[in-house]
């Protein structure tokens, strides 16, 4: 594919977003649990989930949930085929002077680094290779030969931005006087041909690498960032970036035993959720681009205003073991961008059922995309269309496919590619990273860039809650001392709407905080042996204590946002406290000064060293009680977290009928009573 001229064409027809999915092969691991392919690829432009799902009463049944795309690339496509399908046309803009973005976004393990950066190891170019042999073939043309090439490479991780190519040096994202952001100290390399663009790459990998071992952590939890710029003279011309993003299931990490793997995960949750709603600002063709509610979307502020393109790469996996990220991922990519209605009027004829989960979660266009069919046993084997036995099939065909990659000669210093098979490909594991120390590093520029924060996860929980029920979750707005712009962010007001007095956001005594589990509680605990309990009975408990759940855990992803802010707010607050008091500390030294010259007035000495202590002594209240507050709010959080630990634990209790827990006892119910603690300071 690769053979076809690289085209300088008109861009009048290229879309400004183009989302695409695309589905990695069953892997070795996956065949040998026997997991299911429940994903069908259809028409270019459609996938079918085909979820397995069981009712209490153990009757199967298969849940059908259809997407449509720009397109839809199946197990067996190439790295070629997705970068000539929807990579190269944005390469190409970039000649046009746009500012062009590739994101991969998906689950750990579900393909992002193997497009993005195909396998170093194995030769498998992925679009970083593929775009910098067509880049390098634009500039011999003669319109082009004045243009130089630069790379970057850096990646976010806990919103922090560290230099790749630089000893992982902390950059810090600036905004000049233009409204452009500048990242100050990024390491920019000129390159001349594809091979030095490669040894970049594994230079940067190793970088990740190594922070990643060093501190011992797992993968994923860092967006990379693949910078080309070309540039005429020193002004830039044209740049593409590759963002390679951190594991989209981390974000749920917000639940979880370690603060710091809770903390981590917030960030993401908020940098994916901004990433979001910047793409789809420009989808809409909306003035206003929300770019500052994450340091992701804010470096890459030019991709989304201006003369730009997009494409987002949505990775999945095929197994049902991964059904519910798979479905995550489809949902974000459906929310990404306005498409059209399903094509497949085969399927949307039969639907009959919305999936009230993605209604009230993602909100998604294509709404009547879910199909229910019962399961007819056989032989022990589901009925799931794609069968472990298609997927072998497909596995073989895929092995016994020659590597068709031809790359023309006149690039002497790119390796030549050499056909792989699937069992040939091991999972290249360096594009795992997590550093170690950031989380104390905060400084003034980072604060600001959070402090102007125009979107935070709470909207995204706005959107799922309209009307009042959203306000249940709210934080209340006095918790920090923040400007009427900032407490939105944490009140959850929409954007545009007229904050509320904090009396509106008092919390609500439990039964108003819409546990519903009050109710039936009564009924339940009336059963003294579970056995007794019927079907439905277990059924609407069991619902209703998950939405107790999701109500907790939507608690404290606001809370540990909140925290997240508060902690650069206090670092911060500290910083300026330091230069306050190294002012007041001169100002008593000039004092001493004075009061030793002869004749001087000691009365106003003391007056002024008197005034100068009472000041000293008010911003050290004043700092003392941002810290009360903050390790208040951390306290709340641990408490929160382990709430949600034992709630999930005692609905996971339901079904064993040996243990009795099949009530909510008293402290269970106590936890849930403390929860409206989280609205006092
Ligand atoms: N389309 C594909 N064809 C063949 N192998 C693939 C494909 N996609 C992914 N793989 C393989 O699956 C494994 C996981 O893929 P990869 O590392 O790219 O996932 P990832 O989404 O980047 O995960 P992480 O977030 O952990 O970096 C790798 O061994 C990779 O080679």
């Amino acid at each position: 594919m690769m053979q076809q001229e690289f085209n300088i064409d008109d861009l009048s027809n290229e879309p400004r977003i183009k989302v695409v999915i695309r589905k990695r092969p069953v892997n070795k691991k996956e065949q040998a649990k026997s997991d299911v392919d429940i994903i069908e690829v259809k028409t270019g432009q459609s996938v079918i989930v085909k979820e397995m799902k069981q009712k209490v009463d153990l009757t199967k049944y298969v849940e059908e949930h259809l997407f449509n795309f720009d397109h839809a690339f199946g197990e067996n496509c190439t790295n070629e085929e997705v970068y000539m399908t929807c990579v190269r046309p944005i390469v190409t803009a970039a000649f046009q002077r746009a500012r062009v973005t590739c994101f991969a976004y998906g689950q750990t393990g579900s393909g992002k680094t193997h497009t993005m950066l195909g396998s170093v190891a194995n030769r498998v170019p992925g679009m970083y290779v593929l775009a910098s042999h067509d880049i390098f073939t634009a500039l011999q043309r003669p319109q082009f030969s004045h243009l130089q090439i630069f790379v970057s490479f850096y990646e976010i991780y806990c919103g922090k931005l560290f230099d790749l190519l630089n000893d992982r040096q902390i950059l810090h994202p600036r905004e000049d006087g233009k409204q452009n952001i500048n990242i100050i100290g990024l390491m920019e390399q000129r390159i001349t041909n594809v091979d030095q663009l490669l040894k970049i790459i594994e230079f940067g990998m190793s970088a990740r690498v190594t922070a990643q071992n060093s501190a011992n952590t797992d993968s994923s939890r860092s967006h990379a960032i693949l910078q080309i710029q070309l540039k005429e003279q020193n002004n830039v011309y044209g740049k593409i970036s590759f963002i390679d993003l951190a594991g989209s299931e981390r974000g749920a990490d917000v639940i979880d035993q370690n603060k710091q793997t809770r903390k981590d995960g917030a960030e993401i949750n908020k940098s994916l959720l901004a990433l979001k709603e910047c793409i789809r600002a420009l989808d809409q063709g909306k003035n206003y681009t929300p770019f500052r509610g994450s340091k992701l979307t804010l470096v890459l502020k030019d991709s989304f205003t201006g003369n730009c393109r997009t494409v987002m790469i949505g990775n999945i996996s095929p197994c049902q073991s991964n059904s519910e990220h798979t479905l995550n991922t489809l949902r974000y990519a459906d929310r990404v961008k306005e498409l059209k209605k399903p094509t497949n009027q085969d399927l949307s004829e039969q639907v009959n059922q919305l999936d009230s989960l993605a209604q009230q979660l993602m909100l998604p266009r294509q709404s009547k995309n879910i199909v229910r069919r019962p399961v007819v046993e056989n032989n022990n084997e589901n009925n799931i269309p794609n069968s472990n036995h298609k997927l072998e099939q497909l596995m073989k065909s895929a092995q016994n496919t020659n590597f068709a990659y031809n790359l023309p000669q006149q690039q002497n210093n790119f390796p030549a590619y050499q056909p792989q098979t699937q069992a040939q490909q091991p999972r290249a594991n360096y594009n795992n990273f997590m550093a170690g120390d950031q989380m104390g590093n905060n400084n003034n520029n980072i604060l600001s860039a959070h402090n102007n924060n125009a979107l935070n996860p709470n909207l995204n929980a706005n959107n799922m809650y309209p009307g009042s029920q959203s306000e249940m979750f709210d934080i209340e707005p006095r918790q920090l001392n923040k400007t009427p712009q900032q407490q939105q962010q944490f009140t959850g007001i929409k954007m545009g709407q007229q904050p509320q007095s904090q009396q509106q956001y008092r919390p609500q005594s439990n039964n108003q905080l819409g546990f519903q589990n009050q109710m039936d509680q009564n009924t339940i605990n009336s059963q003294t042996n579970p056995i007794n309990l019927n079907i439905e009975q277990i059924e609407n408990w069991t619902a209703r204590n998950e939405e107790d759940l999701q109500l907790i855990s939507q608690k404290h992803e606001q809370l540990i946002s909140l925290i997240l802010a508060e902690e650069e707010d206090v670092i911060a607050s500290h910083r300026s406290h330091i230069d306050d008091m190294v002012e007041l500390t001169k100002q008593e030294m000039m004092l001493l000064h004075d009061v030793d010259k002869p004749a001087s007035d000691v009365d106003v000495y003391v007056q002024n060293l008197d005034a100068i202590l009472q000041h000293k002594s008010e911003i050290i209240n004043m700092l003392r009680q941002r810290l009360q507050t903050f390790r208040s709010h951390l306290k709340k959080e641990e408490l929160l977290s382990k709430k949600f630990y034992e709630q999930r634990a005692q609905i996971m209790d339901v079904f064993d009928l040996n243990s009795n827990t099949i009530n909510p006892n008293n402290d269970e119910m106590q936890l849930l009573d403390d929860l409206p603690d989280l609205y006092d300071n």
